[in-house]
């Protein structure tokens, strides 16, 4: 939000904010004014004219410390929310989090910060009103955590922001706040709800998320998660609903960014199970080879790999169907209707550099031959299809393994966009 002061609202002696070819931003005093230029005594020392256009207001009272709540800023604008995130990076406690209103901006840190995440915060936002403890995400999960109990309705929370913002970070610290108060503690035996809603993480990211300019682990899709709850507040179900993948990824990568991460950690697997899928070099794959981008410095694929499979087996997925997903790289025809296509034609078909287009009628099959374009257009729809195909039945297995409960009695949804 930029609010730009009118160029005749400074006067001599005006706090003023510049941009700066080096430093992004710099302050500094108003001593001069020539019609529409200014000239400002920078705090740095330098001596600097602009245009008064180019000019934003300073708020000469910001305390060095930052403030808790950008509602405190005298002026909403690029340099004064730039100083806000310097000050919350520089202040003790309140990292990178802010409240608008009652709504949460939390900056992305870059780095681990657990401190700020773990069991002894959690019971410190527990039951505590909204803006009376630093701003933090589990805050805002107390407050519709405390909303469902008092009012009896369920809510909804919406994390939003660019890619690479941290959605995805922020939505797992909302879920374990809320796995926090509602776990239930009947049955130590069993896995939770929402234990199970976190270890099905790996899966959802292996095969919806890849690597882009922007971000390394980059979630392709968009998700609502749903934690179901009983009449006494304590977590009974969850679903996971996704909503448009981004299907155009599976045939087409740019540079510098990767395909869907399963891709890669097929290929990183181990010998025996390359060998048996018949996979190999990533370099070697159309669809992975587009980009130079193949290994990455923060993600190790053969690992990813055993853990992903991990991670399957804890959702419940059967060796048969992991075997069948690992298939995707050279027999696409398991994943589909095979009373719809038969295995034997759809080999041929993919196999051939001219494929057919084929109809089969009650007394006959009419081929027609597609010329290399056409056939590697047909080959592409195709690839998209099976890959969401496959990511829909993921999900669906991910919700089964999960469990929901169709009885609950109010829900917390959190809706990533
Ligand atoms: N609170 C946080 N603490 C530590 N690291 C974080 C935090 N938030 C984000 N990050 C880092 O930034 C990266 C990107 O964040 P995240 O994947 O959550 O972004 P996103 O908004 O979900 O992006 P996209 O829309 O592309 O999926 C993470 O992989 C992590 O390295």
């Amino acid at each position: 939000m930029a609010l730009q002061a009118a160029s005749s609202a400074f006067m001599i002696g005006s706090h003023v904010w510049l941009e700066d070819p080096s430093d992004a931003w710099v302050d500094g005093e108003v001593i001069e004014i020539n019609g529409d230029e200014i000239k400002v005594q920078c705090t740095s020392n330098k001596t600097v004219v602009a245009k008064t256009s180019t000019a934003y207001p300073k708020d000469p009272e910001f305390p060095p410390s930052g403030v808790d709540y950008m509602t405190k800023l005298a002026y909403l604008h690029e340099p004064g929310r730039n100083v806000l995130m310097l000050a919350a990076k520089c202040s003790v406690f309140n990292l990178f989090q802010t409240y608008t209103g009652s709504i949460l901006i939390a900056v992305n840190p870059f780095q681990r910060l657990p401190h700020l995440y773990d069991m002894q915060v959690m019971k410190k936002y527990n039951g505590v009103a909204l803006g009376e403890l630093s701003p933090h995400p589990f805050a805002v999960a107390d407050s519709a955590y405390r909303q469902m109990i008092n009012e009896s309705i369920s809510q909804a929370i919406l994390v939003s922001g660019e890619s690479g913002a941290g959605k995805t970070e922020s939505t797992k610290m909302l879920m374990c706040y809320l796995a926090y108060m509602g776990g239930r503690v009947d049955n130590a035996e069993e896995r939770s709800v929402e234990q199970k809603v976190l270890e099905s993480n790996p899966v959802l990211e292996g095969f919806g998320n890849a690597k882009t300019v922007r971000n390394n682990n980059s979630s392709r899709f968009g998700k609502f998660v749903e934690l179901q709850f009983d009449g006494r507040g304590r977590i009974s179900g969850a679903a996971i609903r996704t909503y448009l993948l981004e299907r155009s990824r599976v045939c087409q990568v740019s540079d510098r960014e990767r395909n869907y991460h399963c891709f890669y950690m097929l290929c990183a697997a181990p010998k025996e199970d390359v060998d048996k899928y018949k996979l190999g070099n990533p370099r070697t794959f159309h669809y992975l080879n587009q980009s130079n981008c193949i290994e990455m410095d923060a993600i190790n694929d053969a690992e990813e790999y055993l853990a992903t499979r991990k991670a399957m087996n804890v959702v419940g997925m059967s060796q048969e169907e992991q075997e069948m997903l690992s298939l995707i790289g050279e027999k696409n025809q398991t994943l589909l209707n095979p009373r719809m296509i038969n295995p034997g034609v759809m080999r041929s078909l993919l196999k051939s550099p001219y494929a057919n287009v084929f109809f089969v009628t009650r007394d006959a099959t009419i081929t027609k031959a597609l010329d290399p374009i056409a056939a590697a257009l047909s080959r592409d729809a195709l690839a998209k299809i099976v890959y969401s195909k496959l990511f829909d039945w993921l999900v669906e297995k991910i919700n089964v393994a999960i469990g929901q409960d169709m009885e609950s009695k109010f829900l917390i949804g959190v809706l990533v966009e």
